[in-house]
């Protein structure tokens, strides 16, 4: 069996009195293709924030890697985690939001380079060359100049990616990536996460609303409801077997 990259065990996540992840149970498995949907409010963007370390559960255990994200265990002894272990966990992990987080100030080039620099201490020459790569990998190759205010919502997308993936993650997370760009631009984005589902050997997790596309290119469709797993397995399991009645009429509404 092969270990899996991430496992959440009985996670809830409240916010005061919303109950909003009520007993996640999930393994994704090394290079694992995972699409998220289900209705608005259901806890995906939660799922995904608990695992970037933006939020902490309020029950349950997360492992990246084997090593349990929220606690330091030592002795088999639990204690809480401290900044420089989430940091050690948070290396595997790489994540693209709906709004770009660019630096303005920044050249692309600088902008990719800079996790290198700072989280990986490596030298800047060595930086910018690994952030060039990643830029011509997302099409970005004639940008490495430019000001992330002389590129359109597409392109920025793009150089957040490559940011992402100059630090090699084991896991790569996308939040609504398309959801704040004009229609026009929705694709170039797409086709840069299709070639990674493609061809990179890292598990991704992919929240959209693009439910054809996350169809096409996930492995496993979790559909979330009221903060469970409700149905889990390949597009075409979930997609055209289930008799869930809640996911038939999430289907009907998203397709109408
Ligand atoms: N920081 C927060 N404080 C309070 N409530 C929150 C917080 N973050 C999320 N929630 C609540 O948790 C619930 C789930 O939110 P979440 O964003 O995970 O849902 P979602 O399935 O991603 O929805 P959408 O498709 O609309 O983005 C919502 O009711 C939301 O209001």
């Amino acid at each position: 069996m092969m270990e899996p990259i991430v496992q959440y065990i009985n996670v809830h996540k409240s916010f005061g009195d919303t109950h909003v992840l009520k007993g996640i149970d999930l393994d994704i498995n090394p290079g694992e293709k995972i699409a998220i949907i289900g209705p608005s409010g259901s806890g995906k963007t939660t799922i995904i924030r608990l695992l970037m370390t933006l939020e902490e559960p309020t029950d349950g255990d997360i492992y990246v890697a084997g090593k349990n994200l929220w606690k330091i265990e030592k002795n088999g002894k639990k204690l809480p985690a401290n900044e420089k272990h989430l940091a050690s966990v948070r290396k595997d992990i790489g994540m693209v939001f709906q709004h770009f987080n660019l630096f303005p100030h920044k050249t692309i080039l600088d902008n990719c380079a800079m996790p290198l620099i700072k989280v990986k201490k490596m030298k800047k020459n060595e930086a910018r060359d690994m952030a060039k790569q990643m830029l011509d990998r997302v099409g970005l190759g004639d940008k490495y100049d430019a000001y992330p205010s002389n590129l359109s919502g597409g392109q920025k997308q793009r150089v957040a990616m490559a940011r992402a993936l100059v630090m090699r993650p084991k896991i790569m997370l996308f939040d609504e990536v398309t959801s704040a760009l004009d229609p026009e631009l929705v694709g170039e984005v797409l086709e840069v996460i299709r070639d990674l589902a493609e061809n990179a050997s890292m598990a991704m997790v992919l929240v959209t609303h693009e439910m054809d596309f996350a169809l096409e290119i996930a492995d496993r469709v979790l559909f979330l409801d009221e903060g469970v797993i409700a149905e889990s397995g390949t597009a075409d399991e979930v997609i055209n077997k289930s008799d869930n009645p809640r996911l038939q009429n999430f289907l009907k509404r998203f397709r109408a």
